[in-house]
């Protein structure tokens, strides 16, 4: 059994301008992870909560006070050498003009970068959550004249939505293709990303973003089925299936049910509280899905979720819900 006394507590932070940077800094040579890129940060200190040390790091290594902050995802690595529990934080409005106040160069980059930098091993899923918005779109049934299915889409993108899920799976192969043909363009005018839910091999044939696995398809990979510039992402249910997606190198998961939903009535949930115990677990990004909508992302960033994925409260008009 692991105590949890064994564990290095770390505080990081990704602090966004206004122009959508993080703010990066390179590590000293001669510490630890030393020469790679890293979000500012360090140990926490006896006595100290969370918000504390975050506050006290961020003064100590860049001269500046974060004024709104949220937690983005906690991840526990082992190093040969220590291991570490790092509780990384989004910050989004600051006071002060960060610079490397301990000589350190540091460098505002702009998150679709971020893969190019080399980061200590850790940092992988961190890198994964700040290029991650927190709403994730999974379409509706497209039904009738596709039109109005991408009219619908555009209307989400117009709403912030900036990555979608095209589920279509009473679609047969020709025609889901050319409807994913017609919702990538749409998705590039808005600058979001587009992941098929369908075999892999279909992404590079329409020029996708990336596949999103459901749990049949999970089940059946022995390893991650695209290189790593595009999205892989599954549908979870439970500690299994997620375990089974961090295995084959997924970047992100979807953990449902949160709550009861009209299309599962009577279905077991499991609740903010299990979702919680299981997306904390989690070594990567875990969006919260199931009765859930944009109101309930402050709730799931409460809860180790890197938001919240829907198709009821991300797709229908507003008017159309009951
Ligand atoms: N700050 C930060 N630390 C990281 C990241 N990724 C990662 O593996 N780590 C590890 C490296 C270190 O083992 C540990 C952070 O410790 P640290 O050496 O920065 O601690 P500190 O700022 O309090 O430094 P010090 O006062 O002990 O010199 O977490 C990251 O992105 N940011
Ligand atoms: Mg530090």
């Amino acid at each position: 059994m692991t105590d949890a006394t064994d564990w290095l507590r770390v505080v990081a932070a990704a602090v966004f301008d206004d122009a959508g940077r993080v703010l990066l800094a390179r590590r000293p040579a001669h510490l630890h992870q030393g020469g790679l890129w890293e979000f500012p940060g360090g140990k926490v200190e006896p006595g100290e909560s969370l918000e504390q040390a975050l506050a006290r790091e961020l003064e100590e290594e860049l001269g500046i006070l974060p004024r709104r902050s949220r937690p983005l995802i906690r991840i526990r690595h082992a190093y040969p050498d220590r291991r570490v529990e790092l509780d990384v934080w989004r910050v989004d409005a600051f006071s002060g003009e960060p610079h490397g106040r301990e000589g350190q160069p540091v460098e505002w980059v702009a998150p679709e970068e971020l893969p190019e930098r080399e980061f200590p091993a850790a940092n992988r899923p961190i890198v994964n959550a700040v290029r991650l918005p927190d709403r994730y779109l999974v379409t509706g049934e497209p039904a009738g004249d596709p039109r109005r299915f991408l009219a619908r889409l555009d209307q989400a993108l117009t709403g912030g939505v900036r990555l979608v899920q095209l589920r279509a799976k009473g679609l047969p192969e020709a025609e889901y293709l050319r409807l994913a043909g017609q919702a990538i363009e749409c998705c590039r005018q808005h600058g979001a990303r587009l992941l098929l839910n369908g075999p892999p091999g279909w992404v590079e044939r329409v020029g996708a973003d990336g596949v999103h696995l459901d749990s049949r398809r999970l089940a059946s990979l022995g390893q991650r089925p695209l290189d790593s510039r595009y999205w892989v992402a599954a549908s979870c249910h439970d500690a299994r299936e997620l375990a089974r997606a961090e295995a084959i190198g997924c970047d992100f998961a979807v953990l449902s049910p949160v709550l009861p939903t009209a299309s599962h009535p009577g279905a077991p949930t499991l609740g903010w509280g299990g979702f919680a115990e299981l997306a904390d677990a989690a070594r990567i990004p875990v969006y919260a899905l199931g009765g859930v909508g944009p109101a309930d992302i402050p709730r799931a960033h409460g809860h180790y979720a890197q938001g919240i994925a829907a198709i009821r409260a991300l797709w229908e008009p507003v008017s159309a819900r009951s």
